[in-house]
């Protein structure tokens, strides 16, 4: 399964002064994950919704190709994960019929549902209780957690990630960052991912693209773009210098970049699929089959 964005324009305004997008072209296949860098206003939300369905293109189109080991491929197998968590989740519905929701689309139900749901929410490491309680009886790691579980419920080929811990703290980003990882490399997920925040990019993106005024002015694989970037944006952000982007530089303190835990499998500390990041913790992280060096930490 491929996503594909051919010269997308968007303008938006009655009067269409307001020229959001032009001309962007990218792709997104299974298994990796594109993040969509840029200031503040340069179009990536844009993008993102017009990616998922949710905002029509001006010109342009959007497409889906299907790959050798698709099933039933086509838009009904993407899902977006929004950068409010709790704002995300219907206040009106328990978490359990917000994690529903996306199978009743499937026709997916009963027992077959249950099992479904239940295996998800404890894949993103929570508790099954959490499924009987309303958006706001939860903390924001673990709405983000929930709109995780949510997108994925249904095996979707590619998911829209639209700033995916923004309004998180540093050690639930890495948690929600670990999990995303983790969640990749078994189900073949592919990731659209809009994002600020240079851990991120470090930790999920396969390749890099940057926006700036609506154009798509540097991409190519991360580790190419991260080694020399060219853009001034990609070299502030990369640089940790702070830019002019009010979530990023909001106090002038950048995150300095931050390294990926070493343990392959479940982390000794955090359970499955959440491998905390941050070299404070990758000092102590062992397995959770190792009872040995477990034991030790
Ligand atoms: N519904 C809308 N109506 C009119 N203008 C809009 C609308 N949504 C976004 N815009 C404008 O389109 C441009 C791109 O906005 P967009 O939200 O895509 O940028 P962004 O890169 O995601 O910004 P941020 O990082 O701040 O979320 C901005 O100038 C924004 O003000």
């Amino acid at each position: 399964m491929e996503l594909v964005l051919a010269d997308i324009e968007v303008v938006y305004g009655k009067r269409r002064r307001n020229h959001a997008v032009r001309g962007v072209s990218l792709r997104v296949r299974r298994g990796e994950t594109l993040a969509v860098v840029g200031e503040s206003g340069s179009g990536k939300t844009t993008i993102a919704k017009v990616a998922a369905g949710l905002q029509p293109a001006t010109s342009g189109t959007v497409s889906w190709r299907a790959g050798d080991d698709d099933g039933a491929a086509g838009p009904q197998r993407v899902h977006m994960v929004f950068q409010h968590p709790v704002q995300s989740l219907d206040p009106s519905w328990r978490i359990r019929r917000s994690v529903h929701e996306p199978l009743r689309h499937l026709g997916v139900a009963g027992d077959e549902a249950d099992r479904r749901v239940h295996r998800l929410i404890a894949e993103v490491g929570l508790d099954p209780e959490i499924l009987d309680r309303y958006p706001r009886d939860v903390s924001g790691g673990q709405a983000q957690r929930v709109a995780v579980a949510r997108a994925l419920v249904a095996d979707p080929q590619i998911v829209i990630l639209d700033e995916p811990t923004a309004s998180l703290d540093q050690t639930v980003r890495g948690r929600i960052l670990a999990l995303l990882g983790d969640l990749q490399r078994r189900t073949g997920v592919g990731y659209l991912m809009i994002t600020h925040d240079i851990s991120s990019v470090r930790r999920l993106a396969t390749r890099i693209a940057v926006m700036y005024r609506g154009l798509i002015v540097e991409s190519g694989p991360a580790p190419a773009v991260l080694a020399a970037p060219r853009h001034p944006y990609t070299q502030a952000l990369i640089s940790a210098v702070p830019v002019a982007d009010p979530r990023v530089a909001w106090d002038g303190v950048v995150a300095a970049p931050r390294t990926s835990c070493p343990v392959p499998g479940p982390c000794h500390q955090h359970g499955p699929g959440l491998h905390e990041v941050g070299p404070d913790h990758v000092a102590g992280c062992t397995k959770a089959d190792d009872p040995q060096k477990a034991a030790t930490t």
